[in-house]
């Protein structure tokens, strides 16, 4: 578990983190997500001690990381894949992590086979492509098999298969009952890995909540349900607040486009009231949109301070 609690970080004029707050639980895959120079590195860079905030504090599992010895039995950490040392064997970088925390020398075999490099133990790290150097900073953070897990952007620089590598390992690593928190500042690779989303926007708090409800929050977001219970449904849902139309339907039953309500409270409401659905699912734009719209204004903010033209 990590507790942000009021976390402030400012580099002179600049205030990267701003009174941020949030949770993140133990056996989901919570994603971080926020444009770029949101704050994300820097608040990353907070939870594990290496930046000193500001204002507020921040514990894992109960405790400033700082406080724990031997770290990388209490967290993995992975936030720049290319910050390693060109000269040395894969092999050689993971023993010395293991060395400077007590951590078996048999591990970095096991680690090293996690990850698809047990070929290239003996390489030299300088000649490893970014997505070899992403495998091997990913075998560093579970080392020393750590119940919380943070990487910052792990998806850059991994080929397709290597991207549904990764996204298999954190839904293992969550489903052992780890805390695992990995930022990204694009949305499209959140939306098949993640539970949870922690959205920030120039060092703001934007939501912390599930996939579904921060779908739900875009204006243009939708829910699709099919079902052969239409009339009662549609009732249901409007009674909620919801905004019920009807699609063209193939297949068995009607279709419909939900708006205002996830599609959370969508299955709860008709599983309440015995309403069978043949389908429901969240359109894959609605989250992108929530997020387009939700951090419109650190993007501009963003834009305008970089002196690139809108
Ligand atoms: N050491 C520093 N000194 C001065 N300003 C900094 C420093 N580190 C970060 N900042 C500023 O703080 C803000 C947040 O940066 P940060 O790197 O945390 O954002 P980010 O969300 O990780 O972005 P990205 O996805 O681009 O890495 C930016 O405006 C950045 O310029």
């Amino acid at each position: 578990m990590i507790e942000v609690n009021e976390l402030t970080k400012r580099y002179g004029a600049t205030t990267a983190v701003r009174n941020l707050s949030f949770t993140v639980r133990p056996g989901l895959v919570t994603g971080f997500l926020g444009p770029n120079g949101a704050g994300k590195s820097t608040t990353l860079r907070m939870i594990l001690g290496l930046n000193e905030p500001t204002g507020g504090s921040v514990t894992v599992d109960g405790r400033p990381f700082r406080d724990r010895p031997r770290g990388l039995r209490h967290v993995g950490a992975l936030l720049d894949a290319s910050d390693v040392h060109g000269g040395r064997t894969a092999a050689a970088h993971l023993a010395a992590l293991a060395r400077g925390n007590r951590i078996p020398r048999a591990r970095v075999d096991e680690v090293l086979r996690e990850v698809g490099l047990t070929a290239a133990a003996r390489r030299r790290i300088g000649g490893f492509s970014l997505g070899m150097k992403q495998r091997l900073g990913i075998a560093g953070t579970l080392l020393g098999d750590p119940p919380v897990l943070l990487f910052d952007e792990p998806l850059n620089g991994l080929d397709p298969e290597g991207v549904k590598w990764v996204r298999g390992l954190f839904r293992r690593l969550a489903a052992e009952g780890r805390t695992v928190f990995v930022s990204s500042h694009l949305m499209t690779e959140m939306e098949s890995t993640a539970d949870e989303l922690v959205v920030i926007g120039r060092g703001e708090l934007i939501a912390a909540e599930s996939l579904a409800d921060f779908a739900a929050r875009g204006t243009r977001a939708s829910v699709t349900v099919r079902t052969r219970a239409g009339v009662a449904l549609t009732e249901l849902l409007t009674a909620e607040g919801g905004d019920v139309r009807p699609l063209a339907a193939d297949g068995p039953g009607e279709l419909f486009a939900v708006t205002g309500l996830s599609s959370t409270r969508v299955a709860e409401l008709a599983f309440e009231h015995r309403l069978l659905l043949d389908e429901l699912t969240t359109s894959r734009s609605s989250l992108e949109e929530a997020f387009m719209e939700l951090t419109a204004d650190s993007v501009e903010y963003g834009a305008t301070e970089h002196g690139a033209p809108r």
